[in-house]
């Protein structure tokens, strides 16, 4: 879906700057010259947000700021210069942000903010606070740059909001609150989850001076005395996001398959391990088999090893398919490997059989070259609950497949 964004400027090749910021970023911009304009777009378009130029022809005032507000589309303002008198207005209206045009880096800095807003649909915050009005503060803050929001009224019903939501991003928890302070629900917390999974902001109006290092020292990520400024607020809140964020796309690519876009063996391994201790725990049977592309050396030496990269992509694209309720991963090379947590082995048999008909089948699909492959699968079910273990078991398996002919499956 593409975001519509109004830039209310005057000044046409600032106009230009912010668009090209705004189009590179995926919204679709319209462009007002004057308040007289952009009260007509608005009338005629929604807008998921606006930049505000906080000096106009027609509005000489700022009074450009209170029309889109009232529109209710959140804004961002932009100024020529900040004195005192300008941030007294601007801080009066319930903005986005607002910017001084005095360097490039504002422009880097509308950018950010205009990649975060879309964002932030996405990013769930839970607010703890035993103070229904001071929590309807903290979530109008929330909701002006669109984070989704939870709420609990103390630590108990935080924790039970968070099992029930796990991918809930910033927890935001003021201390003093009935039956556990926030320092306490951000140990426990911490028991649960770590700082690059989940971050804690905590919140207080208590004087103390050492609360600030007991938040950090529980495990909170960060921390805010009331009464506090906005943008600090946001500033704080949005520096936690980003991190979150990079972690998490810094883990995504640890765990990937550069090639096949698959998880890699390392994540196969991880979470092959953790769900093997809890078969173990219930006495259920693991299984897991090893899928191997026959004769592959002969495609790459025919085709040339880009081939080799293309039938190894479309397969992958097939088999993550086949098996999405299961863990499939390329271990690497022409390997692949699926672990089951479905135990019925004549089902899962059954599942891998059809599989490999299918790769038969329509291999020829997967490359432009129509190169037509086999598979050869190796499948262990065994009371075994290491990885390593099952691996070895299935790749005898395997090794059988291969001696079997190839393009079957054998247990
Ligand atoms: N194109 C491509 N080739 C790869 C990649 N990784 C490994 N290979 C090639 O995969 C081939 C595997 O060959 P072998 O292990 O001899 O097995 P095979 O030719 O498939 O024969 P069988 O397994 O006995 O049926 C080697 O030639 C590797 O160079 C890759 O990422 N891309």
């Amino acid at each position: 879906m593409t975001r519509k964004i109004l830039i209310i400027e005057d000044t046409p090749t600032i106009a230009r700057v912010q668009k090209h910021i705004a189009t590179t970023v995926g919204y679709d911009v319209d462009i007002a010259g004057s308040l007289a304009q952009a009260k007509e777009l608005i009338s005629k378009n929604n807008y998921f947000c606006a930049v505000v130029d906080f000096i106009l022809p027609d509005a000489p005032q700022g009074e450009a700021v209170p029309c889109t507000i009232e529109a209710q589309i959140p804004t961002i303002v932009m100024t020529g210069n900040i004195d005192a008198k300008t941030r007294d207005i601007v801080e009066k209206y319930p903005i986005i942000d607002y910017i001084t045009k005095e360097n490039k880096q504002a422009y880097h800095y509308l950018e950010k903010q205009l990649q975060r807003l879309p964002r932030n649909e996405n990013v769930k915050v839970l607010v703890v606070d035993d103070s229904a009005s001071a929590r309807l503060h903290i979530c109008s803050l929330l909701k002006r740059h669109k984070y989704q929001i939870l709420q609990a009224s103390d630590g108990i019903e935080a924790l039970a909001v968070l099992e029930q939501t796990p991918d809930i991003a910033v927890i935001i928890a003021d201390n003093e609150m009935p039956n556990m302070n926030g320092d306490e629900l951000c140990g426990e917390i911490r028991r649960l989850y770590s700082n690059d999974e989940k971050a804690i902001i905590g919140i207080s109006g208590s004087n103390a001076v050492h609360l600030s290092a007991r938040f950090l020292k529980s495990g909170a990520n960060d921390y805010l005395r009331k009464p506090f400024n906005n943008e600090e607020f946001y500033c704080r809140l949005s520096q936690n996001v980003d991190m979150l964020e990079q972690i998490a796309t810094i883990r995504l690519q640890a765990n990937t398959d550069y090639l096949t876009k698959l998880p890699n063996r390392r994540y196969f391994f991880e979470e092959a391990e953790k769900s093997l201790k809890k078969m173990q725990k219930k006495e259920l049977t693991p299984s897991l088999a090893m899928l191997d592309i026959d004769h592959f050396k002969a495609i790459n030496d025919t085709y040339g090893h880009d081939a080799g990269d293309e039938v190894l992509r479309g397969l992958a694209i097939s088999f993550a398919k086949y098996f999405t309720k299961d863990l499939a991963a390329r271990l690497g090379g022409e390997e692949f490997a699926v672990y089951f947590n479905d135990t019925n082995k004549d089902e899962v048999l059954k599942r891998l059989d059809n599989f490999r008909h299918f790769v038969e089948l329509n291999s020829p699909e997967f490359s432009k070259e129509k190169i037509q492959f086999t598979l050869s699968i190796g499948y262990a079910h065994g009371p075994v609950y290491q990885i390593d273990q099952l691996l070895k078991q299935a790749d005898i398996k395997l090794y059988d497949a291969k001696q079997n002919g190839r393009n079957c499956v054998m247990s």
